[in-house]
């Protein structure tokens, strides 16, 4: 189905365009970009809400400086659907999210009003920064530099390192704050808090207001009195700013709060600001959702709410005649408090994703013993580290993806001391939509390769409650648990809690001539692809090895002794992953097997469905087939 966008916004097709109109047409345009926003991903899917609440900061951001000139920085980029529209890519913004189609994120190679590639949170200060500094270094000083953070990703480390940094580097510097009191769920923490004080601002406003009862008492002395005493409160207004405003007292220059639905006022306020020099934040208040009833109402589950009717606003969902599985996060969460009710030391911890991971679930049951730290993996495992050092066993559950931002903490701060901290690995291997810089892809590696570690990968929801229970025992030191985004194979989830015994894989069948070796959920594509098999008499051996560290030796040598083809599978990269290890195992244990290893190769993969990326890759399950047909010398399938 085509979407037309509003007339005027048919007529934009580059901010130059936009440019050209006179500012009493931008509240036409802010209003016709919301509603093609609506218009497409009500059908195509995607990102909602973040990007609805800056439709007017876009608008004027573009309006105001000369992109791509002027370097725009979004900060993790979901809510840049806006900024796509506006800069070239409203006619295929339908392909938003899909394979072959745009990404969903910001992208170097996908516009040069993309200044930046992003998708993960709170890196937009410092990489405008440092095209800042990269501009006054080549005597650019007319060129404009922009982050735009959310009041979320304020919250990261990263963000505040770069204030330290941009507060003294004497560079061109505007970060717009799109503070809407939201990250996926309630923006949490002290900064939140402290963003609030500002907004009500009360010993600013009282000082201003006897500031100015002095000035009519003095009005007597003359015209110039009042400019005098304006020269007073500015200089007041800077004394006690420096003191009581955070970001002032790291020498940006603080304004606002101001109405970041305004499109007149954002814009004659950003007109001033291109022309005060050096670091400076414009402080905006929005509303996550703006324009769309239920999106504000209910932020958190209209953040990405899949297709839905944009009139009735009903969130479509597959209707089934049987049970369905249940998502592994959801068998996460509630594990988590089944655990949790029999082992009191047991507690969560989730850097910002508590419905993304089902934490949540914990936290309304147990609101003590579970945390949403915000947007900050470093943190969120050191603190789980300090947990674990008073004999408490956190859960730290983290994205594959977001994990990498903490990795030192986990050789650091939880494996050196050998700490029993519990990484349960959502959105491990591809992610989907949300493209590369959401695949989880290196974990398997980057875990194994550090000592203490134990690295574990459920097939199925038995063996996940399984594996955390496991974890959760005695002194079992780090323990990554990695699951995938999605539904699990067993509608009855709820089987009893067993203790595996670590190390120690599973044999699904025996078989001849090949054996497959599956990490993970993709050993149930091995299942399906063994049945259709035997339909042609092929029998291939099927292991669910369930740890890639420690490797299950007994059964590695009763594979590499019986078969002289194995094909490992693993939806993870194939540089250090699961296939590593069994190579290893093999060439140090004298085994000349013929290996072939399934899993993700050395490239980046874009977005698409996860079965796309897995069929790209060569792990999809007519991938596996067909790698055991040409293993055994039989035609394989097209
Ligand atoms: C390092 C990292 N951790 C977690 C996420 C997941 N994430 C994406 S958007 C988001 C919330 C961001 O909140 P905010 O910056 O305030 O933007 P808003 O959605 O409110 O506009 C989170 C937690 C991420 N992208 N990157
Ligand atoms: C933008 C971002 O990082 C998150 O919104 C992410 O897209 C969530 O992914 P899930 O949908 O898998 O929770
Ligand atoms: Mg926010």
């Amino acid at each position: 189905m085509i979407i037309k966008p509003g007339e005027l916004l048919a007529s934009i097709n580059s901010p130059a365009d936009l440019r050209k109109l006179k500012p009493e047409q931008l509240l036409q345009v802010s209003q016709e970009l919301r509603q093609y926003i609506i218009d497409v991903v009500s059908i195509h899917g995607g990102h909602f809400g973040a990007s609805l609440g800056v439709v007017e900061i876009t608008t004027a951001l573009h309006y105001v400086f000369n992109t791509p000139y002027d370097q725009l920085v979004w900060d993790v980029g979901h809510q840049a659907y806006g900024h796509k529209i506006l800069t070239e890519r409203r006619d295929v913004f339908h392909t938003n999210r899909k394979h072959g189609g745009i990404s969903g994120f910001p992208k170097r190679k996908e516009s040069e009003y993309d200044t930046f590639g992003v998708g993960h949170s709170s890196t937009s200060i410092s990489a405008a920064l440092g095209m800042a500094v990269a501009s006054k270094y080549k005597g650019e000083d007319q060129r404009q530099h922009i982050a735009v953070i959310g009041d979320g990703a304020m919250t990261g480390g990263m963000a505040f390192e770069a204030l330290n940094h941009g507060g003294v580097a004497n560079a061109n510097l505007l970060v717009v704050l799109n503070d809407n009191c939201m990250s996926i769920d309630p923006n949490v923490g002290a900064l939140k808090e402290y963003l609030t004080d500002i907004t009500t601002s009360r010993t600013y406003n009282k000082m201003r207001d006897e500031i100015w009862k002095i000035l009519g008492k003095i009005s007597k002395f003359g015209p110039d009195a009042r400019a005098i005493v304006s020269k007073i409160e500015s200089g007041v207004k800077a004394a006690i700013l420096k003191q009581s405003n955070l970001f002032e007292g790291l020498n940006f220059r603080y304004f606002g709060p101001i109405d970041g639905h305004d499109i007149n006022h954002l814009v004659s306020v950003m007109e001033d600001l291109k022309h005060i020099p050096g670091p400076k934040i414009l402080h905006c208040l929005t509303t996550k959702g703006k324009g769309f009833a239920l999106a504000e109402k209910d932020q958190t589950k209209w953040h990405a709410p899949g297709l839905f009717d944009k009139i009735t606003g009903e969130i479509y969902k597959k209707e089934y005649d049987t049970p369905q599985p249940p998502k592994y996060q959801d068998v996460f969460g509630h594990t988590m408090v089944e655990l949790a009710e029999q082992n009191p030391k047991i507690m969560g911890v989730t850097p910002a994703m508590p419905s993304g991971c089902s934490l949540n679930i914990m936290m309304k049951a147990m609101p003590d013993r579970a945390f949403d730290v915000g947007i900050a993996e470093q943190h969120a495992v050191t603190f789980s580290a300090g947990l674990a050092t008073q004999g408490l066993v956190p859960f730290c559950n983290i994205y594959s993806t977001f994990m990498q931002r903490g990795y030192d903490q986990v050789v650091h701060d939880v494996c050196l001391q050998n700490l029993n901290v519990v990484f349960c690995l959502d959105r491990a291997g591809f992610a989907g939509a949300d493209g590369p810089t959401h695949h989880g892809a290196y974990d398997i590696a980057y875990m194994r390769c550090i000592p203490n570690m134990v690295v574990a990968a459920p097939m199925n929801e038995q063996e996940l409650r399984n594996m955390m229970y496991t974890a959760s025992q005695e002194d079992m030191g780090p323990f990554t648990i990695r699951y995938p985004r999605g539904e699990g194979v067993m509608p009855k989830w709820r089987t009893p809690l067993e203790l595996q015994q670590v190390g120690k894989g599973r044999t699904v069948q025996e078989g001849e001539e090949v054996a497959i070796l599956t990490f993970g959920h993709v050993g149930n594509y091995a299942v399906d692809v063994c049945q259709k098999l035997a339909h042609d008499g092929i029998t291939p051996g099927h292991y669910d090895m369930r740890y890639a560290k420690p490797l299950d030796a007994e059964l590695l040598h009763h594979i590499f002794s019986k078969y002289d083809k194995v094909v490992t599978v693993e939806d993870g990269c194939l540089q250090g992953g699961f296939g590593s290890a069994v190579l290893e195992f093999m060439v140090d244990n004298g085994y000349t097997s013929q290996v072939k290893r399934l899993g993700i190769p050395d490239a980046i993969f874009e977005h698409g469905s996860q079965l796309e990326l897995q069929h790209e890759a060569g792990f999809a399950p007519i991938d596996i087939e067909n790698t055991v047909r040409e293993l055994i010398g039989v035609a394989v399938k097209v």
